[in-house]
């Protein structure tokens, strides 16, 4: 901090004068180039604003570091017997951008996970209202009968087919598991060339489009934007006779399109995840919901136990309205050429804000509390009832059921209602995930960050510079957004959330005005080399080794935090974006 002031007072103290026609100075020909380097002052001047103020915002996650590792033996020990419904929610929005084989991967995955088969729910919106990724979520659930039972048999991680089998196990020992290895592989690899087929083709045959009543739903011509609602229950949990073929019982499995129509706002995946919150509340209701988006597959089968150790905690679980994880890619390089994996961000800065139980939620791999997530203030010793389970349809037939739902998807149904304001996912921002959590957090409830060793969660990074730089700018504008809304945090999570927390939000939501006195000091610096212009001090003057060792120190304590990745990573992180 002494540092950065002694920069201002030196830069200030220094800023050449504007010149008055008469100087003294030697550049005495002519007028121009001292108005031009008093810009450049004045601009450096402001640029190094910028940074300090910016810094010191950094320091407030930097301080506060916070790291959970829960015991789920002991979960099970206590609880194993009423443990709650968890609901898990996957969004996918385009067919093509986002293939029906990698949808229905992160679904097969989450369907296996080590829990309750009765007490699991998976629910699929699909924004592309697709029947490939229909017939794909038809032919996941016919799987998934052979699949769950070798996931536990075998105990096996991942449990995406696709990532599992990309695994090689030529050191397979036991002769019984290399063989239904192979077989699952080939099962797998059977209904991966099915799904490609009927994509190839165009459209699903008619003999395919006789197995499920589900199909009619496209005897009309659908338009990704122009549809009615579509609800089908594929797995019905509540049917005792939905087994897998060693007699277990089936997860839920529930596809949803919800309408679209073109003069109605669909507001995006924050509709999206609103539309799933009403339909799962009238299916399963359960009191946890997982978030996913279909291209992050799960990567531990126990997360679920090991998240509900910090919502069932006696002490403090009940002020948690969600837990996120960080977002783990598998196809990062080892230089991260576009900084897409936000290592600083994930490693530190997220642990950092859950000092101040304010871990901003970041739309995927994130479990929320129902109640928080409709709309709920928090209020202390309010005990939840997390094992009353949904009774209210019980004994409604699935078509009737599915028939009711399609009311809660229609394009009217939140007309003039709190979805988006205060209800559910936030409307307006394209960052819905980050304002959605900051107003939960200012309603009272905590957030959790938790990374724990072995990655919950595992997806794909963009890969090319123009999906890098299209992700980049909406962040950076949605966040920008919500800084200059009404929920700024500063204004909105005053007396709410802790300063810190303000802060920590800050450093994200002010991405896009820092990155101009940083385009500022890449280009006029070398330019004012070029032009013989000073700029920085000279040496001598004894007071400015005070600032350069702080500098000094920081860079040296950036790469000390930093030390497990390459500096070339760290400089791609940090400038590249
Ligand atoms: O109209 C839409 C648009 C998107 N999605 C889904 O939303 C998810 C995220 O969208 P994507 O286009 O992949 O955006 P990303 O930039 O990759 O997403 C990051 O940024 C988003 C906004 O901050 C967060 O919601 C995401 O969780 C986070 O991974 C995907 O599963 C999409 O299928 C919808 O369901 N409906
Ligand atoms: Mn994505």
């Amino acid at each position: 901090m002494v540092g950065i002031c002694l920069i201002w007072f030196y830069r200030l103290k220094n800023i050449i004068p504007r010149t008055t026609g008469y100087h003294d100075d030697h550049d005495h020909d002519d007028h121009q180039p001292a108005e031009g380097r008093r810009w450049a002052w004045i601009g450096m001047f402001m640029a190094e604003v910028g940074f300090g103020l910016y810094w010191v915002i950094t320091q407030s996650v930097r301080w506060s570091f916070i790291r959970f590792y829960p015991l789920k033996d002991g979960l099970s020990n206590r609880y194993e017997n009423m443990l709650p419904g968890m609901d898990i929610f996957v969004c996918t929005a385009d067919p093509i951008m986002e293939p029906p084989t990698l949808v229905i991967n992160t679904v097969l995955s989450a369907m296996s996970y080590n829990y309750p088969p009765e007490k699991l729910s998976v629910y699929v919106s699909d924004d592309g209202g697709s029947e490939f990724t229909f017939y794909a979520l038809l032919e996941a659930s016919l799987f998934s009968k052979h699949w769950i039972p070798f996931c536990k048999r075998f105990n096996i991680e991942p449990r995406a087919p696709e990532a599992y089998f990309s695994q090689h196990y030529s050191s397979v020992q036991d002769n019984k598991f290399a063989q239904e290895w192979l077989a699952f592989k080939k099962l797998y690899e059977d209904m991966k060339n099915r799904i490609e087929t009927v994509i190839k083709l165009g459209k699903v045959p008619q003999e395919t489009r006789k197995r499920h009543k589900g199909f009619s739903e496209w005897n009309l011509n659908i338009k990704k934007n122009d549809h009615q609602s579509i609800v089908q229950i594929l797995i019905d949990g509540r049917d005792t006779t939905a087994v897998d073929n060693e007699g277990s019982r089936l997860p839920t499995l529930v596809y949803m399109a919800r309408e679209k129509r073109p003069n109605w706002p669909h507001n995006f995946k924050a509709g999206a995840i609103n539309a799933l919150i009403r339909v799962s509340s009238e299916i399963t209701n359960a009191p946890f919901i997982l978030n996913l988006d279909c291209d992050m597959h799960s990567n531990n089968a126990d997360t679920i136990r090991e998240i509900l150790c910090f919502f069932m905690d006696e002490k403090k679980g009940d002020e948690v309205a969600f837990v996120q994880s960080p977002q783990s890619f598998k196809n990062v390089t080892k230089n991260d050429i576009y900084g897409s994996a936000f290592y600083v961000t994930q490693e530190l800065e997220f642990a950092g804000m859950g000092g101040y139980g304010a871990t901003p939620y970041c739309g995927t791999g994130c479990f929320h509390r129902r109640e928080s997530l409709s709309g709920k203030k928090y209020s202390k010793g309010h005990r939840v009832q997390w094992n009353i389970e949904a009774k209210k349809n019980e004994g409604k037939s699935v078509n009737d059921l599915e028939e009711s739902l399609k009311v809660l998807t229609s394009c009217s149904y939140e007309k003039d209602t709190q979805w988006g304001k205060e209800m559910g996912l936030v409307y307006g921002f394209s960052v819905e995930d980050a304002v959605t959590g900051l107003v939960i957090q200012c309603r009272g409830w905590k957030s959790v960050y938790y990374n724990p060793e072995r990655k919950a969660f595992v997806g794909v990074a963009p890969t090319t510079l123009e999906v890098c730089l299209v992700q980049n700018k909406r962040w950076s504008e949605g966040l920008y957004q919500i800084f200059l809304s009404k929920y700024c945090p500063f204004i909105y999570g005053h007396g709410r959330i802790k300063l810190g927390a303000q802060m920590g939000y800050s450093i994200y939501l002010l991405w896009a005005p820092i990155s101009l006195p940083v385009l500022f000091y890449v280009i006029v610096p070398s330019l004012c080399l070029l032009k013989g212009v000073a700029l920085f001090p000279q040496i001598p003057y004894p007071y400015i080794y005070g600032p350069v060792s702080v500098f000094h120190f920081l860079v040296f304590y950036f790469l000390w935090a930093l030390s497990c990745c390459t500096i070339a990573r760290i400089t791609n992180e940090e400038y590249g974006s």
